[in-house]
Formats: C-alpha cells, structure tokens, sequence
C-alpha cells in the first residue's frame, strides 16, 4: 500500500493538459484520435493530478492533533513506509521506503498514521529524492515541533532504470537529520540503527 492522501481535486488547466497530452501522444508518433486510445489524454491529465496532489495539501494538517504524554521523550521511529514520488527532471515515477523518527518535545506525540501521511504529501509533488527527505524531517522538526526529527529513504528511479543508463537495480539513499539529530551522534546511531533493522516486505 502506498502512503497517499485523499485530495485528488483535479487542478486548473485540466483542459488544457488533455490537449497537451494529445501533442505528447503525437510526438510519440502515435496517432492520438484512435477510437481505442480516446480516454488517454483524459486519463493522463488525471493520473498527473493524483501524483501531484500534494502541492494542493498543506503537510501542516497532520501535525495539528497531538497527543499530550507527559514524560514521552524516547525516540519514535515508523519504518517500511511506501510511497511513489515523480522525478522532476524526467517526470518519470521513482519509488521505495521512507523511514520517519522523531523526538517528541514537551510529551507532543504525534498519531502513528501521520508520519505516512506526511510522506505522502511531499511524495506527492515533483522531487528529487534529497529534498524529499529533507522536507519530511524539516517539516516534522519545525510545524509539530520537535526536538528533533530524521528521516532515510531508499528509492528506485524510473528514469535510470528504464530509460538512459538502464540500471534496474541502482538503489538510491538518503537521509536527513533535523534538530537535535544534527549535533547528536548517539541518537543518528540509534536511528539508522532501527531503520536498517526493518525487514524488507
Ligand atoms: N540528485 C538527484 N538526481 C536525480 C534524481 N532523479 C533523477 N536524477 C538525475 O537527474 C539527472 C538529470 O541529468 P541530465 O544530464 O540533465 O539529464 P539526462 O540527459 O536525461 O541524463 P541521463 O539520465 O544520464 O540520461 C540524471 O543524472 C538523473 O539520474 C534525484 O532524485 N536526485
Ligand atoms: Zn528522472
């Protein structure tokens, strides 16, 4: 299951990309008025709009229900969270797991479902992979607050697996540390740690 959200109000311009489809379809050499393919452009436009449904979402939602728990100041981690993003140098589909930490500040525990939701809406837009990750922590560290808040993706690109250097299995990785994550070894240890430990489903 993909880590999604629900908002996916079609944007402005919808008429406007079908026809730009058309154009993309004829580009392709495909002759975009065959009875058989007529939905296409329609579908397409459609299909952008759900992968880029994050940008009409604020990420700030999931962050306003917290759940006050005094002496809650370990360290929270969910893992094995999966989510499709689109590349924005190629608009292809990159996808894999995001794992989300954080440290909670003054007992404010954040709902287990929210770290997935919050992927979501950042996966959700055009990205590169680092500022994925960058916002995810960020985000979490700032907007909850926390004390501090780490994130580590790992990712397969459509767009170097399929097409150009046609590498399947290129994996990429990456993390980001917000807060006190950042002048705090231990706790990147204990971090990674758990992360690395989640069985790959
Ligand atoms: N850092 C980073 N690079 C990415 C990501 N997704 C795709 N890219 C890279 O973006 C680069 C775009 O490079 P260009 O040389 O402008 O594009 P290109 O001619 O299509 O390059 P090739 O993919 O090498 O064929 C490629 O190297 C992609 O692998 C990402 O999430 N992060
Ligand atoms: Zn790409």
């Amino acid at each position: 299951m993909i880590a999604s959200n629900t908002d996916t109000t079609a944007p402005q311009g919808f008429a406007d990309a079908c026809v730009a489809v058309r154009t993309l379809l004829r580009f392709a050499g495909y002759d975009p008025d065959q009875p058989v393919i007529r939905d296409t452009p329609d579908r397409v436009a459609r299909a952008l709009a759900d992968m880029t449904a994050g940008y009409r979402e604020d990420p700030r939602v999931y962050l306003e229900r917290v759940f006050p728990e005094q002496g809650a100041d370990g360290m929270v981690v969910v893992s094995g969270i999966r989510f499709a993003s689109l590349c924005e140098h190629h608009m292809l589909p990159f996808s894999g797991t995001a794992t989300v930490g954080y440290v909670p500040r003054d007992g404010r525990l954040l709902g287990l479902s929210k770290l997935p939701r919050l992927v979501g809406v950042f996966a959700r837009r055009l990205q590169v992979q680092e500022r994925l990750t960058a916002q995810i922590a960020r985000t979490i560290h700032e907007d909850l607050p926390a004390e501090g808040a780490a994130c580590v993706v790992s990712a397969t690109h459509t767009c170097v697996s399929v097409r150009g250097v046609t590498q399947p299995h290129a994996v990429t990785m990456t993390r980001a540390w917000a807060g006190s994550f950042r002048d705090d070894p231990e706790a990147r240890l204990e971090f990674l740690g758990r992360a690395e430990s989640t069985p790959d489903w």
